[in-house]
C-alpha cells in the first residue's frame, strides 16, 4: 500500500474521514501530503445526491459506487449547509482519491432542503449533476419510526411505544406529520427555480428497491459514464430482503470502499434495511389519505416537468 503521512495506512484507509475526525487537526495533518497511486488525487464533486433522507439514499450512493469510474465519500459532508465556511479546499479534502476517468458523487440528502444550500451549490458548480431519491411516505414513515426505536432504546425496551403513539405523541397534529414526511414537491419545485431541469435525476425508493439495476443503468446514462454495470453484479438476499452486490463480481472490491457496506455478506449495513412496524388499517388509511394529496402534486410535476422537456426537444429538433 503507499505511504501516507499518516504512517503506513492505506490510501483508502486514509481518504475516508470518519464523523469524529471531520476537520480536526488529525484529519487535516492526515490530508495535508498525501501519497496516492499514480495518476490520483481528491476531486470535487460532478455530482451530488441532494434528497431524501430516509429514502434509500445510502443504497443509492453506495450502488453507484460500485461503478468503476465513481468515487463517493461514505459521510454526508454537510459541506452547503455546515461547512460552507471552511471553502472549497476543505470540501475537496473531504473526497475519496480518483482518477482523472472517474467522477466523485457526495451525498447528503438535506442539501435539497433549504435554498440557501441549493444556491450555494449552484455558486459552486452550475452544471452539477443532482440526483433525487424520493419514497412511498407510508415506508418512509415507517423507516423514521425504525430509525427512531433504534436510537432510543429505552421506549423499546418498555415496548410503550408502538407506531401509532409515535405518531400521536407530538405537539404537532398528525395530518402535518404526514404532510411533512410526504412533501416532495414543494423541494423539488424549490430546487427547479434554481438548475435547470435536465440536471436532475428523479428516482424512487421502489425502483431501486425491486430492480437496482435498472436503476444504475438509467443513472450511467445520466451522468455519462460507461455502460459496465451489469444484471450479475448484483443478488438477492432472501435473508436481508433486498438486493446486495455480489462478492464474487469484480466490481465488488470498489464497492468494499463503502463504509455502509457489511463486507461479509455483500449487503447494506443492519441499520439500512431495518423490520418495519405494521400498521394500523385505520391509521394506514388516515396516513394514505394525508399524503395523497403531496404524492400527486409530485407527480402531476413531474409529468408537467416531462411534458415541458418533450415539447422542447420536438420544437428544438423540428
Ligand atoms: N438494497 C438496499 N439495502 C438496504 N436498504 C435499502 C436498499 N434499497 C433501499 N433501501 C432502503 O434504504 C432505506 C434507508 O434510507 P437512507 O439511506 O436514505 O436513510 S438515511 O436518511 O441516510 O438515514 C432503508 O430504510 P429502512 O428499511 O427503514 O432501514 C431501506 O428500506
Amino acid at each position: 500500500s503507499p505511504t501516507t503521512s499518516c504512517g503506513t495506512r492505506n490510501v483508502l484507509e486514509e481518504v475516508r474521514p470518519s464523523s469524529s475526525n471531520i476537520g480536526t487537526k488529525e484529519d487535516s495533518r492526515c490530508e495535508s501530503a498525501p501519497v496516492f497511486a499514480a495518476g490520483q488525487s481528491r476531486r470535487l464533486p460532478k455530482a451530488l445526491i441532494i434528497g431524501f433522507n430516509k429514502c434509500g439514499s445510502s443504497a443509492l450512493r453506495s450502488f453507484l459506487n460500485i461503478h468503476p469510474d465513481v468515487v463517493a465519500p461514505t459521510l454526508e459532508i454537510r459541506f452547503f449547509i455546515d461547512h460552507y465556511s471552511k471553502g472549497l479546499e476543505w470540501y475537496r479534502r473531504q473526497m475519496p482519491p480518483s482518477t482523472s476517468r472517474q467522477i466523485t458523487i457526495e451525498k447528503t440528502p438535506g442539501y435539497i432542503k433549504t435554498v440557501e444550500s441549493l444556491k450555494r451549490i449552484y455558486e459552486f458548480d452550475p452544471d452539477v449533476k443532482l440526483l433525487v431519491i424520493v419514497r412511498n411516505p407510508v415506508s418512509r414513515l415507517q423507516s423514521q419510526y425504525a430509525h427512531h426505536m433504534a436510537n432510543h432504546p429505552e421506549t423499546r425496551a418498555a415496548n410503550e411505544f408502538p407506531f401509532a403513539a409515535w405518531m400521536y405523541n407530538r405537539t404537532v397534529k398528525i395530518h402535518e406529520v404526514v404532510e411533512f414526511w410526504s412533501d416532495y414537491a414543494s423541494y423539488i419545485q424549490q430546487a427547479y427555480k434554481i438548475f435547470p431541469m435536465n440536471q436532475f435525476l428523479i428516482i424512487s425508493e421502489e425502483d431501486l428497491e425491486k430492480d437496482p439495476l435498472a436503476v444504475v443503468k438509467e443513472a450511467e446514462v445520466f451522468l455519462g459514464l460507461r455502460r459496465v454495470v451489469t444484471g450479475d453484479v448484483f443478488v438477492f438476499n432472501e435473508t436481508k430482503g433486498f438486493y446486495c452486490f455480489n462478492k464474487t463480481h469484480p466490481f465488488f472490491s470498489s464497492a468494499l470502499e463503502d463504509g455502509e457496506l457489511d463486507a461479509s455478506t455483500g449487503c447494506m449495513i443492519q441499520t439500512k434495511g431495518r423490520p418495519h412496524p405494521i400498521i394500523e388499517e385505520r391509521l394506514l388509511q388516515k396516513i394514505i389519505d394525508f399524503s395523497r394529496p403531496k404524492v400527486e402534486e409530485l407527480f402531476e410535476y413531474i409529468v408537467i416537468v416531462v411534458v415541458v422537456v418533450v415539447v422542447v426537444v420536438v420544437v428544438v429538433v423540428v
